[in-house]
């Protein structure tokens, strides 16, 4: 294959394996599948992360109206998961291919030994030649546990597993430059660092079975860009997408990845929502922390410390103006910080191999 990955994370949309009655699409899975059996008999090593949990719900039962989201969603999605893992279990045995449903949280990315111990869980799987079949736990995962989406959470899978390449398919050939229901509308074909007014062109809106719509989907594939992961973004209900996005013959949007980044950054990269501290810089450290030299972060360049740490947390360091510059793991706690805010030749508060600028 022309864009030679060696391992690859591809993440399938409710949308392209759901019909617009609401029910699955078997014959669309089944063809999804047929494709990640050739890139696996090929050699490649391939994670699946796959909605249409609940949407699959959807077609086995019937939710009374009076039911509170929340458990209408844990309902749907407990039953429907049954029937998608099946249908991927299935499809996937006539190609004498095992597969493994692997069910997680937001918390399973928290703790550094919990994310080591579901690193080791896909690794092993994928030693053995078994496709693992991820999906977010909509069952115990409600509220402010929920990932954002399932791009978010193919976002971690691909940035843990150290993949070469995150493909998401949508219903939509890409991200394009304005509606991509208007004629004039053309598909963003490359992506190159932070672009400012992607966003701009993204209508709010989400398809019709989708949770997090394009807006999520173009912050989190910046940000795995960024840790050196090529992410791209191609319609999934056209035939044969896969193979032709790796044969280097396929118009969707690839946002080009930038330098790789170690295990430990990108793991620190993901982390923002469990950092214990908030550390506030004045604009000369934010520049030298953000100019990509191997820079640390030290104590003369801190002009507050907004909330406690401990040595090891991870601590979100934010400007002048409050807003968020990276995040780094405190080589001290905020007691020895406090007494060092503003003084020179003082140990770094965070070392460089354990920073990740967020701009
Ligand atoms: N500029 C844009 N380019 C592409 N899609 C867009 C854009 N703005 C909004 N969208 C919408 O984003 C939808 C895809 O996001 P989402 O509903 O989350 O899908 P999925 O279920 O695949 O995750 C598309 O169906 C499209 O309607
Ligand atoms: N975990 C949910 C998927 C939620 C979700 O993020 O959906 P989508 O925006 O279609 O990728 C399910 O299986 O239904």
């Amino acid at each position: 294959m022309k864009l030679g990955y060696k391992k690859i994370v591809v993440k399938v949309g409710s949308n392209v394996i759901t019909k617009a009655d609401g029910l699955p699409d078997e014959a669309r899975i089944k063809h999804l599948v047929n494709q990640l059996a050739e890139l696996k008999k090929l050699g490649i090593e391939v994670i699946l992360v796959s909605s249409g949990a609940v949407a699959s719900g959807r077609s086995l039962i019937k939710v009374s109206e009076r039911q509170d989201a929340v458990s209408a969603r844990q309902l749907l999605a407990s039953i429907g998961q049954v029937k998608l893992i099946n249908a991927y279990s299935n499809f996937f045995s006539e190609h004498e291919i095992k597969c493994a449903q692997v069910l997680v949280t937001k918390e399973d990315f928290r703790d550094r030994a919990h994310y080591l111990n579901m690193k080791n869980c896909l690794q092993i799987l994928l030693t053995h030649d078994v496709i693992p079949v991820v999906n977010e736990n909509d069952v115990v995962s409600v509220t402010e546990l929920m990932f954002t989406d399932n791009d978010e959470l193919a976002g971690l899978i691909a940035s843990m597993l150290n993949a070469d390449a995150l493909i998401i398919l949508s219903n939509v050939n890409g991200i394009y430059n304005g509606d991509p229901k208007e004629d004039g509308s053309q598909v963003i074909q490359e992506i190159k660092g932070s672009v400012s007014n992607l966003a701009s062109f993204i209508q709010t809106g989400k398809s019709q079975f989708g949770r997090g719509g394009m807006v999520t989907k173009s912050t989190m594939a910046q940000k795995v860009a960024k840790l050196g992961i090529s992410v791209h973004i191609a319609n999934g209900t056209t035939d044969h997408v896969l193979i032709a996005l790796l044969k280097n013959d396929l118009i969707h949007t690839h946002f080009i990845p930038e330098k790789i980044k170690s295990g430990k950054k990108k793991w620190i990269a993901h982390s923002e929502t469990s950092a214990k501290g908030v550390v506030q810089l004045n604009e000369g450290a934010k520049n030298v922390l953000i100019s990509g030299k191997a820079t640390s972060l030290l104590p003369v360049g801190i002009i507050a410390i907004q909330s406690d740490f401990q040595k090891g947390d991870i601590i979100k360091i934010v400007d002048e103006n409050n807003n968020l510059i990276g995040l780094g793991i405190a080589e001290y706690g905020s007691d020895k910080a406090r007494e060092r805010i503003g003084q020179k030749k003082q140990k770094a508060l965070v070392h460089y191999d354990y920073f990740y600028a967020a701009i």
